[in-house]
């Protein structure tokens, strides 16, 4: 295991309900490095909430151990609470205070506060401080929680789905405000329904089924999991050759190619165009997406370790 991970689980495990009850974590082993954002990916109930509560030391594990800057955050909440920020799914804020109200209430309880008007401001919230909470959209409440999380200046952030319910331009407006806490050595470990947002932001990332991790590594790594395509048309009634390593279907003039070797495949394809003089149509080559390999996990019942 990484000794300069930031955040460790070891066989970790959380059930619900006691000793006949559900288990919705069942042995997940996963470390983030300082300065690095991963991104836990998973279908609705796949266990991500519950190993966030985990990690973040809001709830004991049932079993396994972790480690949250090299300390048990469950049992040593004192000294991590100081150096971690955490966005709840749900935060729960008092309706009747305003929002600016709100932030400065919690600036009293964190040991390092940022500017009250500043962590507004680069949660998006600036000339909304006289608002009231319960007058507040939704998608204010979710940027109201990120100006809470991030004012202490935190070492490690866990954001759990802190886009969703965001416009595009407030989602925007999230990514750049993980960039610069990046930029600035913040460790985050998010969570996110958003696949193309955890291929962009994420340096690493995990995908959860059923409690399991069944894929982890970079988005590059884990789409790689998946075979590329290739698709163009041709004339209806083209003969295609068979093509070594490559798996194709020809529907009427719509000709779908897929392959583990993109390169390979489309100089064979190119080369017999060339000499047989056709012209492809529509032509697209492209990997995989880390949507088609999460796809493929979430529809492959229980799921098998794709990558490590
Ligand atoms: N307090 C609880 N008591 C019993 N079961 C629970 C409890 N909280 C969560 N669960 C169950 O544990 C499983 C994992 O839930 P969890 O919220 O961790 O999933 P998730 O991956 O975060 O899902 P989502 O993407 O929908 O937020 C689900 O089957 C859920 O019903």
């Amino acid at each position: 295991m990484d000794d300069s991970a930031v955040i460790r689980a070891e066989r970790l495990t959380r059930r619900y309900g006691g000793r006949t009850g559900f288990d919705a974590v069942r042995g997940v082993d996963l470390s983030v490095r300082r300065g690095e954002l991963f991104a836990l990916l998973g279908t609705n109930g796949a266990g991500k909430t519950s190993t966030l509560e985990v990690l973040e030391g809001l709830a004991a594990p049932t079993s396994g151990s972790v480690r949250l800057l090299g300390r048990d955050p469950f049992r040593e909440r004192r000294f991590v609470r100081s150096r971690v920020g955490i966005l709840l799914q749900d935060a729960g804020f008092p309706m009747d205070l305003t929002v600016g109200e709100t932030a400065t209430t919690w600036a009293r309880t964190v040991s390092r506060p940022r500017p009250v008007g500043d962590a507004l401001d680069q949660a998006g919230l600036t000339g909304r401080e006289r608002v009231r909470v319960r007058q507040l959209s939704g998608g204010e409440r979710k940027k109201l929680g990120l100006a809470l999380a991030i004012m202490g200046q935190p070492e490690v952030l866990f954001l759990d789905e802190p886009t969703a319910g965001l416009d595009p331009q407030s989602r925007r407006h999230v990514w750049h405000l993980i960039d610069r806490l990046l930029a600035t050595g913040t460790t985050i470990l998010l969570t996110t329904h958003y696949l193309a947002e955890a291929a962009e932001l994420a340096d690493r990332l995990a995908i959860l089924h059923r409690g399991r991790i069944v894929a982890l590594g970079t988005p590059t790594e884990i789409a790689a999991t998946r075979p590329a395509r290739i698709t163009f048309s041709l004339p209806t009634g083209t003969p295609f050759p068979e093509l070594a390593g490559a798996t194709v279907t020809v529907d009427g003039s719509q000709a779908v190619l897929t392959t583990e070797d993109l390169q390979q495949t489309l100089e064979s394809v190119l080369r017999w165009a060339g000499s047989e003089g056709l012209k492809l149509h529509d032509l697209t080559a492209r990997p995989a997406s880390l949507e088609e390999a999460f796809l493929a996990i979430a529809e492959s019942g229980d799921g098998q370790e794709v990558a490590a």
